[in-house]
């Protein structure tokens, strides 16, 4: 697959529970090796997209082609090329955890090039744990085993649904690096969902923010930002004297900055609007205008 294909493509989705619709008209892509996150508050709808995505289940409408399938009817081959970190997996408990990984990694062979067990286990941070049954393992630690068990078969598209929820801040650090790796060098397509918008920031090229079942934002961090405040701030100082001045284009503005006083500008700063500002400014606003 090249870059620039398009590897999800959801088109005028709808979900309806019995009387109730949690899905309206959700639009969105992902193309080859990029990493979206889905972000919104509980109940926006989030893990019934990523499930519907999956194929776990069945929609009410729309058109949904994930790496050139139907999900609701891709076959035992496309599901390999899928990899699926779901909120937690709870069976297994008297497997250990290398054994666990080998028999998956075994399970794959037939379809994909799947990670070797022992390079998988480090790469997740269990090696030290590798030898241990799945149910003496602690809440962060199974997490990591739920990762691994979501990569092993090497996806070429990879679901994460609130992947770190559980983690201390050494094995958030550590994840984020696993996941930018799997984007960067294996061009691997991810699709996460999580409340921690710092983690979006930091991790996806795109952005789609769902609230009460409808897309309300789409695009970059930096999109979405300049969207919302419009302007960031640039503060510098100047023969010992503080200024502060809102550009719509910051760059632009610290280049002509440079131009005119060169080495005199000093202590250069630009804040741009955060994750979280811009967030709760579109969540904010989408909820006024449905009441
Ligand atoms: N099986 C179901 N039957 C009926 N309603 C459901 C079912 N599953 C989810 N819902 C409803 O669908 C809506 C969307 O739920 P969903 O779990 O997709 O939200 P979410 O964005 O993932 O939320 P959270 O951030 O809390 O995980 C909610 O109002 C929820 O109550």
């Amino acid at each position: 697959m090249s870059p620039g294909t398009t590897v999800l493509d959801v088109d005028g989705l709808r979900m309806r529970y019995g009387s109730t619709d949690v899905l309206h008209d959700v639009t969105f892509q992902a193309r080859h090796g990029e990493v979206l996150a889905l972000l919104g508050p509980n109940g926006a709808g989030k893990t019934t997209t990523i499930e519907i995505l999956e194929g776990f289940r069945s929609r009410s409408a729309g058109r949904v082609q994930v790496l050139g399938a139907d999900p609701a009817d891709g076959g035992e081959r496309w599901r390999a090329r899928v990899g699926v970190v779901l909120q937690s997996w709870r069976d297994h408990g008297k497997w250990r955890v290398r054994e666990l990984l080998a028999h998956l990694a075994a399970h794959y062979t037939a379809y994909t090039r799947p990670w070797d067990p022992d390079e998988l286990i480090a790469a997740v941070g269990l090696t030290a744990h590798a030898a241990k049954k799945i149910k003496t393992l602690s809440g962060g630690q199974r997490r990591r085993l739920d990762v691994a068990i979501g990569i092993v078969g090497r996806p070429e598209l990879l679901f994460l649904d609130e992947p770190t929820a559980a983690f201390d801040p050494a094995a958030r650090h550590d994840f984020h690096e696993l996941v930018r790796g799997l984007a960067d060098d294996q061009h691997t397509t991810i699709l996460l969902t999580t409340h921690d918008l710092a983690e979006a920031e930091k991790l996806a090229d795109r952005i789609v923010i769902l609230d009460g079942g409808r897309v309300i934002a789409d695009g970059s961090a930096a999109d979405l930002a300049r969207g919302i405040a419009g302007e960031d701030e640039v503060r510098w100082v100047h023969e010992g004297r503080r200024h502060t001045h809102r550009a719509a284009d910051s760059t632009a503005f610290a280049r002509e900055l440079f131009a005119r006083h060169g080495a005199a500008v000093q202590e250069l700063e630009v804040h741009r609007a955060s994750l979280e500002q811009t967030y709760l400014a579109l969540v904010r606003h989408a909820e006024q205008e449905s009441r």
